[in-house]
């Protein structure tokens, strides 16, 4: 069933569900034929593959579908009319157990997976957790779908998935904001707005491939420049004894709480 499996996306024209749907047809992981999305919010993210079905309704979705993907917002998930019957779920949904999807669907054959906002690249880390209904086939299904957008990742505890959500699913944020951070000093000390970007984007992309690449401890990185005692040495010691890693645990601890809350 599963070389020729229709897959449903609800909110398929949503942030997610467009970077999952259109990396499956890019990818050649399914055919047009073989996706059928629903949306409330308009959009035109399938323009180039005019035979993917688009339908208003979820119960003709979950009826053409074998496997339904569930990409739309937490508080949205009550609006979801769709009665499964036990089909395979994979929903995306922070703040959302595997438990209250299955009673909100009508399937206990649900798989609880965490993107991030750099699916959209491909680049994002997509761990994974499935209910003990969910067969061998269903999960390298889940996998090979998933994985097009990055790092899929099944996991073993489904409240890793609750930390995850805190630590990889918010976190392209996280960069985010510290580039936001050094933008407004370098701004604040002179630099052509264009430098600035420029300069700040470079490092922190070019910064992250090399761990990457190393492939290491981000702390043996750390020390090693601390040790050569230079300007970098400088910069890391005031920010570690002005409280850096504590205000991290802070936000990602803040962040966790939020994630455990279900709905
Ligand atoms: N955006 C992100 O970085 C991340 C998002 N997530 C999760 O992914 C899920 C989707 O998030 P986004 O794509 O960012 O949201 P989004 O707001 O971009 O997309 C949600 C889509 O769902 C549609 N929708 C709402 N109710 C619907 C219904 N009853 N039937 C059909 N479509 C409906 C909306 O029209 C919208 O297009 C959320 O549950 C979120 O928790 C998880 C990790 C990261
Ligand atoms: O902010 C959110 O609630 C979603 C889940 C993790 C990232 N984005």
């Amino acid at each position: 069933m599963h070389e020729d499996a229709v897959v449903g996306l609800i909110g398929g024209q949503g942030w997610m569900g467009r970077s999952l749907g259109l990396a499956w047809l890019e990818q050649g992981l399914l055919t047009p034929e073989r996706l059928v999305i629903s949306s409330r919010s308009g959009g035109n993210a399938y323009r180039d593959w005019p035979r993917v079905r688009s339908v208003q309704d979820n119960r003709a979705l979950a009826e053409l579908a074998d496997v339904i993907v569930l990409s739309v917002r937490p508080q949205d998930l009550g609006g979801v009319d769709a009665e499964v019957q036990g089909k395979l779920v994979i929903s995306l949904l922070a703040m959302t157990s595997c438990q209250e999807v299955a009673s909100r669907v009508g399937s206990h054959r649900v798989v609880r997976a965490m993107p991030n906002a750099a699916a959209e690249i491909r680049r994002a880390y997509f761990p994974w957790y499935a209910s003990p209904q969910v067969s061998d086939a269903d999960r390298r299904l889940v996998q090979a779908l998933l994985e097009s957008c990055g790092t899929a990742r099944e996991l073993t505890a489904e409240r890793d998935l609750d930390y995850l959500t805190a630590l990889s699913g918010a976190g392209p944020a996280y960069p985010a904001l510290l580039a936001q951070s050094m933008l407004e000093h370098a701004r604040r000390m002179g630099l052509d707005d264009d430098i600035a970007r420029e300069a700040v984007m470079q490092t922190l992309v070019g910064g992250s491939l090399l761990l990457e690449k190393r492939d290491g401890d981000p702390g043996e990185m750390v020390e090693r420049l601390i040790a050569y005692d230079g300007t970098t040495a400088e910069g890391l010691r005031a920010m570690i004894d002005g409280g850096l890693c504590q205000v991290v645990h802070q936000g990602l601890e803040a962040a966790h709480r939020v994630a455990s809350d279900s709905r």
